[in-house]
């Protein structure tokens, strides 16, 4: 299968997008018609270019509202279509892609359509070119790849074929078996896209949501695996009308466009029994987090640590950084080296996480299936936390997320780190573990950073959700693996005043906002961190009330959650979830202390607004030192 892309899934000029697309490594494209439309390029000019680019022009597109008409209007519909094969024989592609009509006048009679195709075909095949017929989910008469195949079939010449669109199809939940009747050699081309399940109009849907392959949740890797079953061997070519695209950098689009087909082969390969492209994604778990702290001066991180029930437990043998644990293997280091990444990264940000590490199994595989993907794999960091060599893949905000196997961390913390040297007691504090990432990306990155996480690791992408922020609202995913060991939230604002645009700002770029750690005992938690002295986020009365009202809770338990700002939640099951959140530092990063009970698997996103609304009054991360708030 050919990697190909439409250039209307990008945002920029045709030069930028062909120079992307090209850039990014596909072998092909399609020319979308408005695109050459608005180019001062001429046909030949764009020949020469794509050829210099090393690319092929696999379809011209679209010609529209061409069948079931009759008398002048077909006559001009073929005349047009005469125009356009001038067009392609000078900019070099053979196949125009004829889109079902929607026409209210134009006629659904297949006997005419079979006409109409088989004549265009015979003007087609004079000239050497070749035509094919895709179903919009919203033609007038044809709206379903099925009648297409039929209506080809019935035409019987080789210049005539189908184009399929895994939009059309799955949107309108037409059966992907129905792809398993198809001759091969009948289809012309495949475009791609997924969408977010929504229940909304086809053509609003299609036209502004479509999303890469893997990015929404329509089954797109099972299409690609009957495709493949079948013996479909062209191209397989993106077509993705989206309007955060189309905003977004055009080479960034262009980058996960590719890597998004990539996982998609590889997915479909497995599925279709056929041998596997990449190794698979790896199952991860979340290992341990470092703070870059070169500009903690007073300590306020280590502060925190100590104050939620975490313990510093080793000093690095050579470096400036530090080792803090909790009960349950909960690894938290703090490093203040000022020359590593992670000093630079304190220089570029300010405190904040610059590196996580995950427990893969296989630390050599995970790395190929990133460098497969096109992310960048730094080799053999042996950095400040260890000799010997890990890889890391750059992440979000220039963070790095080690890849660690059984042998990587055996013994990683007894070699690098002094631990007799500061309190050998075991923690017994109520920290379990880490509960979840927070992250803050740009808006136009959120889907970049979704198919970044699920392409490389096994996760499961959550509902994505809508946050309400006293400034706006807020994108937000969760992001989860199996068991619960690796949950990470993608959270992203189009506006500049919320919380996360805040962040953003302030942090200057995408991040990580908070680190979420996990309790058994929410209360003995927040006795803890009130003796140490930590502040909490203060939740108003209005709050506890709600709360009450909501779930009949009593008055002692409800005083109870007051007295420590906890914030509550409870699920269909039975589960239920306490938060606490602390205040920020250097308003900016900020803690989450949580307790799940009886399998509750949310994130509190009912408690949201409120938290949200509480950071704005408490002033954390409007730092208006040096920004406009
Ligand atoms: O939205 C459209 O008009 C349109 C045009 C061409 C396509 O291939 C398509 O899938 C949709
Ligand atoms: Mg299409």
């Amino acid at each position: 299968m050919l990697d190909s892309i439409a250039t209307v899934s990008l945002g920029g000029t045709l030069r930028e997008k062909l120079e992307a697309i090209a850039e990014a490594g596909f072998e092909a494209a399609e020319i979308f018609e408005n695109d050459f439309v608005a180019s001062d390029l001429s046909a030949v000019d764009l020949r020469l270019l794509m050829a210099d680019l090393g690319l092929r022009n696999v379809v011209y597109q679209p010609f529209r509202d061409f069948e079931g008409l009759a008398g002048a209007e077909r006559v001009r519909a073929f005349d047009r279509a005469q125009r356009k094969f001038d067009l392609m024989q000078a900019m070099g592609t053979d196949l125009l892609l004829v889109c079902s009509s929607t026409l209210e006048d134009a006629s659904g009679e297949h006997g005419r359509i079979v006409a109409d195709f088989r004549e265009l075909g015979e003007r087609a095949a004079d000239r050497g070119l070749r035509v094919a017929y895709e179903a919009l989910a919203w033609g007038r008469h044809v709206n379903d790849h099925r009648v297409v195949a039929d209506i080809v079939r019935q035409v019987a010449l080789p210049s005539v074929g189908i184009v399929l669109d895994s939009f059309h199809s799955l949107s309108r939940n037409i059966p992907v078996s129905s792809l398993e009747e198809l001759d091969p050699r009948s289809i012309f081309l495949v475009q791609m896209a997924d969408a977010p399940v929504m229940d909304m109009d086809l053509l609003q849907w299609s036209r502004h949501f479509r999303c890469m392959p893997l990015q929404g949740g329509l089954p797109v890797a099972e299409w690609v695996a009957a495709l493949m079953r079948i013996g479909y061997q062209g191209p397989l070519s993106l077509e993705i009308f989206n309007d955060r695209f189309r905003t977004g950098f055009s080479k960034t689009i262009a980058v996960d466009g590719r890597r998004s087909l990539i996982a998609l082969r590889d997915d479909a390969a497995r599925l279709a029994g056929a041998p596997p492209i990449l190794p698979p994604r790896s199952a991860a778990a979340l290992e341990f987090v470092e703070f870059s702290a070169v500009q903690d001066d007073e300590g306020a991180l280590a502060g925190m640590l100590q104050a939620i029930g975490l313990r510093k437990v080793g000093r690095h043998r050579q470096r400036a950084v530090e080792l803090w644990q909790g009960a349950g293997n909960t690894h938290v280091v703090i490093n203040r080296e000022s020359q590593s990444m992670a000093g630079s990264f304190g220089l570029m940000h300010g405190q904040g996480i610059c590196a996580v590490g995950v427990r893969v199994p296989n630390r050599a595989d995970a790395a190929l299936r990133g460098k497969a993907l096109g992310m960048s794999i730094l080799e053999d960091l042996a950095d400040d936390l260890s000799r010997q060599a890990i890889p890391a893949v750059r992440g979000v905000g220039g963070s790095l997320v080690y890849l660690l196997d059984d042998e990587a961390l055996d013994g990683l913390w007894q070699r690098e780190f002094d631990l007799e040297a500061v309190d050998p007691s075991p923690v017994t504090e109520p920290i379990l573990g880490f509960d979840h990432l927070a992250s803050i990306v740009r808006y136009d990155e959120f889907l970049s950073w979704l198919l970044y996480w699920t392409t490389l690791f096994d996760l499961r992408a959550c509902q994505e959700i809508d946050l309400i922020d006293p400034g706006g609202v807020v994108q937000s995913q969760a992001l989860e693996n199996h068991d619960g060991s690796l949950r990470l939230t993608l959270n992203g604002a189009l506006g500049a005043r919320t919380l996360a645009s805040r962040f953003e700002r302030n942090f200057l770029g995408s991040g990580y906002q908070h680190l979420a750690l996990r309790t058994n005992d929410i209360f003995a938690s927040a006795g803890q961190m009130k003796r140490a002295g930590l502040p909490t986020l203060s939740i108003g009365r209005n709050y506890y009330d709600d709360l009450q009202a909501r779930f009949g809770l009593d008055d002692a338990f409800v005083a109870r959650l007051a007295a420590y700002n906890i914030l509550y939640d409870r699920d269909a099951a039975g589960g239920e979830f306490f938060q606490i959140f602390s205040r920020a530092i250097d308003r900016v990063f900020f803690f989450e202390i949580v307790q799940r009970k009886n399998s509750y698997n949310g994130y509190g996103a009912a408690n949201t607004q409120v938290r949200l609304t509480a950071q704005r009054r408490a002033g954390d991360a409007s730092n208006t030192d040096w920004l406009p708030g």
